[in-house]
């Protein structure tokens, strides 16, 4: 097993280390070293995400990646184009990496640097410090609880910090409770290699609020990374693609301006598989369901699993296709009901559309996206109670039917909540306005049910068009970069 082999080489190598430099000197080295860059800083603002790019050669899951890499040239590629701190590889059999080019690293770039590596003893941290890292990473799978304790103590002794990996939701509760502040979700598993890139999604929610979230692995594309800000993660580790690509600067920008300047779309209303197909395929990132029974949309809870089973892209997506989440909405239903049918489905969001109050969100078991109508500047101030307490608020039209009414409501008003929290804008959203909505109210996210459907029903063609524009406006909006800096909450 890969973990074992790379665990008991580190083991061999280290007893080597200690023999040629025992623990007093490179402890005295490490005590010698200049204060280390402020790592939290370099997450700062925490509603963007940030990029940790990794400088590494070979990796076991994919052989030699970039074998004529220039360590130092790439770091300084990275830091120039946006990177907020530098990983480097250590670990010279696997990764190919080597000690030599952190401190030659470090002492090029201005940002932070991470040593990665496999460390299962104070010696390596005490190493990492004498060789300028100003973090480590301490995997779970390879510590019990109380090396893990013990090797964050030494780490926050020499004012470092460590980057705590997990892989499970068992192991997320372990770094919680070791107190890691800084929380790394691998989506590869370091025993089978296998990618699970919704293993952010699942960990996230059990993360708490305070402490700095990075996604691991796997990240190449847009798509991707537009499903990190839905996840609300501080950072992305990126490797791979990175090495690999031939033109670094472009890549960079890319992964940043899609992980922090995209809009969201939520497919409202769905109730057949090839809508939902049509959806997946023109790139939606939610998927909403109504449970609420007077709607001419509501459809049965067990409908929605033979629905998604029917769906072709839902069940067999392409090669490095991203599937969207699943919304639940439902109005003044209870919330017992609620959290039944969203662990009987598997809903990854619950979207409460009535009168539901902030107390009444906080009994979901799921992140809550709230639904609230503006009719006067007043209201604005409704939305504090639920902020800090639902994941999202979405920004609907006021009517006696609650949703889904195909009417739009002031923009000038969204613009203002959106100035103020993540919305999601909804209400008479269509191919046609939906650029100017954008434009106008800056919203995290947009929802769209009647704009998509013809006589009462869903649209294949009007659903990808309205994606498209949506896609298309965005490009507009990332182009005027003075823009993006106005709303700095998207
Ligand atoms: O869509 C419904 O029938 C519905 C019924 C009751 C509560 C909410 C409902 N829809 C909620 C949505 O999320 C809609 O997508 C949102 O209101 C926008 O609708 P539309 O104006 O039709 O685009």
């Amino acid at each position: 097993m890969f973990l074992d082999r790379i665990v008991n080489q580190t083991r061999i190598d280290l007893a080597q280390r200690k023999i040629d430099l025992p623990l007093e000197q490179i402890k005295r080295q490490a005590l010698e070293q200049p204060s280390p860059r402020d790592v939290l800083e370099a997450f700062d603002p925490r509603d963007r995400v940030h990029l940790i790019a990794e400088v590494k050669r070979a990796s076991p899951s994919k052989g030699l990646l970039a074998p004529d890499l220039d360590p130092v040239a790439t770091a300084k590629i990275y830091e120039q184009s946006g990177a907020s701190v530098i990983s480097v590889l250590t670990e010279p059999h696997f990764f190919l990496g080597s000690p030599e080019y952190l401190t030659a690293i470090k002492n090029a770039v201005s940002v932070p640097v991470l040593r990665k590596d496999f460390i299962i003893d104070e010696y390596q941290v005490y190493e990492a410090r004498a060789w300028g890292a100003d973090m480590i990473l301490l995997i779970c799978a390879i510590l019990d609880d109380q090396q893990l304790r013990d090797l964050l103590n030494v780490a926050t002794s020499l004012r470092m910090r460590a980057l705590v990996e997990v892989h499970s939701q068992d192991e997320a509760q372990r770094a919680i409770a070791a107190g890691a502040v800084i929380i790394g979700v691998n989506s590869r598993n370091l025993t089978t290699f296998e990618m699970n890139p919704y293993l952010i999604r699942d960990i996230r929610r059990i993360l708490p609020e305070d402490r700095v979230i990075v996604a691991e692995s796997g990240i190449h594309s847009e798509a991707d990374v537009r499903r990190l800000a839905r996840y609300d993660v501080q950072a992305m580790l990126v490797g791979e693609s990175l090495v690999v690509s031939k033109n670094i600067p472009d890549h960079i920008q890319m992964l940043l301006r899609h992980a922090n300047h995209t809009t969201q779309v939520k497919i409202c209303g769905l109730s057949e598989p090839e809508h939902i197909d049509t959806a997946i395929e023109a790139g939606a990132d939610m998927l909403g369901f109504i449970f609420h029974k007077p709607s001419h949309r509501y459809i049965q809870p067990e409908r929605v699993l033979e629905v998604l089973a029917a769906s072709q892209s839902y069940t067999q997506p392409r090669q490095g296709q991203v599937l969207p989440d699943l919304v639940g909405v439902f109005v003044n239903e209870d919330a017992d009901t609620i959290n039944a049918i969203a662990d009987q489905i598997g809903l990854h969001y619950i979207q409460l559309h009535g009168d539901e109050t902030p107390e009444f969100c906080q009994q979901i078991n799921r992140p809550v996206i709230k639904a609230l109508s503006l009719r006067q500047l007043e209201d604005l101030e409704r939305l504090a109670s639920y902020r800090d307490i639902t994941w999202r608020l979405l920004i609907d039209t006021p009517t006696p039917d609650w949703g889904g009414t195909g009417r739009t409501g002031d923009w000038e008003l969204a613009r203002l909540a959106a100035q103020q929290s993540k919305i999601l804008l909804a209400g008479g959203l269509t191919a046609e306005n939906v650029a100017t909505a954008i434009d106008q109210v800056q919203p995290w996210g947009l929802d769209v049910s009647s704009g998509v459907e013809t006589e009462r029903r869903k649209d294949s063609q009007k659903i990808a068009a309205f994606i498209a524009q949506v896609r298309q406006s965005e490009k507009g909006q990332q182009e005027a970069p003075e823009r993006q800096e106005e709303s700095s909450l998207r």
